[in-house]
């Protein structure tokens, strides 16, 4: 597994272009920061967020990188979605108490410009907090102000098992 793996790294490496080599360069620090526990989950890491969180309020950045671009060289509506995704969860699962948590059981987004730039940040807060389910809201902004997505999600109440 080991020598099977460093083939496959050195080849990679071997007839990698220099973007390439700093596409390859990310992924493996964002590996990194997951296995160093800087990130706990490690699409976190690959997409190097970094949070903070609030009483009811959830702000998260990413740096964008062409890892994180479409065929037409803007950010993936994808990746928004997962920023979006990953914020409202970690604010929903962080104002719960010990064994409960909550998962994404619908998620609206409304994409109105282009991700693009050095980063995108990710505001989240939460309009409803019920006994089952929350209502969160947030706004997706890229690092020249402009506001790229707006977006609003339920999450669903569940006991850990
Ligand atoms: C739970 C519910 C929302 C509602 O369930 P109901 O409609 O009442 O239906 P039912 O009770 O029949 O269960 C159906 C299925 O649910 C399963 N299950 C139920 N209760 C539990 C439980 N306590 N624990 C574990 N699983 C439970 C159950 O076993 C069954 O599975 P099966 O079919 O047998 O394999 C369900 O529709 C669902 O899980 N949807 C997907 C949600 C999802 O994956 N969201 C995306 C990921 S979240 C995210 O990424 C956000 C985030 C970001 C960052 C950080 C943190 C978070």
């Amino acid at each position: 597994m080991n020598n099977q793996v460093k083939e496959l790294f050195e080849e990679c490496l071997a007839s990698s272009s220099p973007e390439e080599l700093a596409i390859l360069e990310t992924v493996l620090r964002g590996f990194q920061k997951k296995q160093k526990n800087i990130n706990s989950s490690y699409i976190g890491g690959l997409l190097h967020m970094e949070r903070k969180i609030k009483e009811e309020y959830c702000e998260l950045t990413v740096p964008i990188s062409p890892l994180l671009h479409n065929s037409l060289g803007i950010v993936h509506g994808g990746i928004t979605a997962t920023i979006i995704d990953s914020a409202m969860g970690t604010l929903a699962n962080s104002i719960l108490p010990d064994g409960f948590g909550a998962v994404t059981s619908q998620l609206n987004i409304h994409y109105l410009s282009v991700g693009k730039g050095d980063y995108l940040q990710c505001k989240a807060h939460i309009d409803h907090k019920g006994t089952k389910t929350m209502v969160i809201s947030a706004d997706v902004h890229r690092s020249d102000g402009k506001k790229i997505a707006k977006a609003s999600g339920s999450f669903f109440i569940i006991r850990k098992k």
